[in-house]
Order: C-alpha cells, then structure tokens, then sequence
C-alpha cells in the first residue's frame, strides 16, 4: 500500500493532468480518506513508519536500503525518486537532512542502546543528489559521551560526495517523551 502511494505521488508530481482530471482525482481521493476515516488507531498501532520493512513503511523520507549495519556502522543505498525533486533534476534541499536524521537515528539507536533524539544535525551540501541516482549512505558511530551520542554520515554519487553530516543524539531519560 505504502509503495503504492509512493509510486503515486511519483505520478503526480510528473504529471500535468487537465483542471477535469484534477478534480476527477480529488474525488477518487476524498472516497479513499473517507474510506480510512473509521480506522484511525493510536500511533503505536499504526502501519506507518513502524514496519520492520526497509523504509519504515512511510513515504515521508526517501527510502533506505539497508545493506549492511553493525552496532558502529551502517551502508545502505537511496534513490530520490520524483517526488522529492527541488528544481533542475535536483532532490530537494531539505530531503537531505531528512535522509541522514533517519539514517543516524538509526544507528544512534541500534545495538540495543536505549532510544536517543536527534539534538543538532549539521549538513553540508557538496553537490546536487540527482533524482533516479543511486546513491551511497554510510554512517557510524564517532563518540560516545554518557548519554550523547555523535554519528557522522556521507551520502556519495559514485566516487562524488553529496553530503556530508554530523549529528548529536541524546539518549532519552525514562519517561522522556
Ligand atoms: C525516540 C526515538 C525512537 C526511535 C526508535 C526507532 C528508530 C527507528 C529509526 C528511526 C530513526 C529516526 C530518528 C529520528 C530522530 C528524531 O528526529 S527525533 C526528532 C527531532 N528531535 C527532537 O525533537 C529533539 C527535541 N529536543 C529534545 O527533546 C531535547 O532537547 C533533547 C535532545 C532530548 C536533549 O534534552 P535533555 O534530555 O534534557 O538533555 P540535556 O540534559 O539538556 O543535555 C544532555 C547533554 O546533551 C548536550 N546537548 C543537548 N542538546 C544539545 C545541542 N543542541 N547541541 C550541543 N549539545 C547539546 C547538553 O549540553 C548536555 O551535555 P552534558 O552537559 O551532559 O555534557
């Protein structure tokens, strides 16, 4: 269902359909929310962003495949599909930084360390993510602190660096929303 409202809003971001086939849309649309309106659930029982499934299951971020993680390290690969486009075939600015607060929370958490929130995330843009480019995300653990936890991350095009960023997670207290 998720990859299908990804392929969707692919779509829809390609498209360019005339003012009867957007309103025609709109409807379908509306029917399918009001389809879900009765089954709205607390966010713990959500299938958004909770699936064990690569992506998490939401199309908020673009997603991550994980290709290979440790408790110090993770490699994984994306591709910024249509719909994350900024302008110029570029993603988005703001994708970026989305991507690595995904991809070092994750690995801020993994392990079995107890759950940490992202305090400051620092990103450099070094050149443009093209959209339908596969690109390379690694990241791993710098420091340690007591409960601050300093991750570092690149993503890369090929041998050409797209980003680069620095993250502090902060381990939660108990009871800490
Ligand atoms: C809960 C997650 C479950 C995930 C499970 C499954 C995950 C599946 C993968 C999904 C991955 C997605 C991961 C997304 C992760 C987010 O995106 S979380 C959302 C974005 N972040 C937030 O909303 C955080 C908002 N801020 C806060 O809640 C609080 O400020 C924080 C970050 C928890 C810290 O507050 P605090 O616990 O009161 O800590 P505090 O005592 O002030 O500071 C502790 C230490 O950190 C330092 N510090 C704190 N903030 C800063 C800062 N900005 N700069 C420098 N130092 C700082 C302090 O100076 C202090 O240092 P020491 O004095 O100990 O040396």
């Amino acid at each position: 269902m998720i990859e299908s409202l990804r392929s969707f809003l692919d779509r829809v971001a390609g498209a360019r359909p005339t003012a009867e086939e957007s309103a025609e849309l709109a409807a379908t649309l509306d029917r399918l929310s009001a389809g879900l309106a009765d089954r709205q659930v607390s966010e713990r029982e959500r299938l958004f962003a909770r699936l064990s499934v690569q992506g998490r299951g939401q199309s908020l971020t673009p997603q991550l495949f994980i290709d290979e993680q440790d408790a110090q390290s993770v490699t994984g690969h994306v591709t910024f599909r249509p719909y994350f486009v900024g302008g110029n075939g570029a993603a988005h600015g703001g994708t970026i930084p989305l991507l690595f607060d995904e991809a070092l929370g994750r690995l801020a958490n993994a392990g079995g360390r107890r759950a940490s929130r992202t305090a400051y995330l620092t990103v450099n843009f070094r050149s443009i993510a093209r959209i339908g480019n596969r690109l390379t995300l690694t990241a791993r653990h710098v420091k340690e602190d007591g409960r601050k936890r300093v991750i570092s991350g690149e993503l890369r095009d090929g041998d050409l660096l797209v980003a680069d960023a620095e993250g502090l997670f902060v381990e939660l207290r108990p009871g800490q929303p």
